[in-house]
């Protein structure tokens, strides 16, 4: 989460503690960051505490960040690019039916998507800072995808896909229900498709998302 950007980073050292739950939370300038776990339930339940606690806070949160590693989909977002969402997409929230999978909004009880009106500002300061940068929808999964044909299945329903992983929708209805802007912001470990565990670069992908960090335009984003 991000608060208001008078609180610079400067010199501060990070401040740690654990928010009820057992969710740790370190303060760093603008940036209160919440680790909290994977999957969307998870992401919901340590987001939602933390916007929780500080809904009589002042500076209040101005915006929350769904971050981490995830899979892009081939071309268009390679192994150690960033992702940025546009559009957050629960891919997998629904029902399969005799005609496809329907979504809990076309079975008429639901959401299944939400708007990063952060999106733009935040990838022209990574595309300026000489990162590669895509941006379009990113989609939460349930499930790694682990073949061919379920990366064409989801790339079929949802063209504007560059990436998926398992937090984004979680962490967007917890900042909707606070009236919160959301963003995912991601970095590339995978490709996403059949399943290699060989060729995934964790370790090169969080290296590069802590790199991006330091690029963010805090003050458009928070003001
Ligand atoms: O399958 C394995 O052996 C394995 C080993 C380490 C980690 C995993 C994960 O599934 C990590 C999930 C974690 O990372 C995000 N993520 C990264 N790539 C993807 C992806 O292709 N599809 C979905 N999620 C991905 C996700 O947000 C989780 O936080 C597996």
């Amino acid at each position: 989460m991000l608060r208001g950007a008078r609180s610079r980073f400067g010199d501060a050292e990070p401040v740690e503690r654990a928010l009820p739950g057992g969710y740790p939370l370190t303060s760093v300038g603008p940036l209160d960051v919440v680790v909290a776990g994977v999957g969307p339930a998870a992401a919901a339940a340590a987001t939602a505490t933390a916007l929780a606690l500080a809904a009589s806070a002042s500076p209040g949160y101005g915006l929350a960040v769904s971050s981490g590693i995830a899979g892009g989909f081939a071309p268009t977002a390679p192994i150690g690019s960033v992702v940025v969402a546009d559009t957050i997409v629960a891919a997998d929230l629904g029902a399969q039916t005799p005609d496809g999978f329907a979504d809990v909004t076309e079975l008429g009880f639901g959401r299944v998507r939400y708007s990063c009106p952060a999106a733009d500002p935040v990838a022209r300061a990574l595309r300026e800072a000489g990162r590669p940068t895509a941006v379009g929808t990113v989609l939460t999964v349930s499930t790694v995808t682990g073949s061919a044909e379920r990366a064409a299945e989801l790339l079929g329903r949802h063209p504007g896909a560059v990436a998926e992983a398992m937090e984004g929708f979680g962490v967007a209805e917890a900042a909707s229900g606070h009236a919160l802007p959301v963003l995912e912001l991601r970095t590339v470990s995978n490709a996403v498709g059949p399943r290699d565990r060989g060729a995934w670069r964790i370790g090169d992908a969080l290296d590069a998302l802590a790199a991006v960090y330091a690029k963010l335009p805090y003050a458009t984003l928070v003001g």
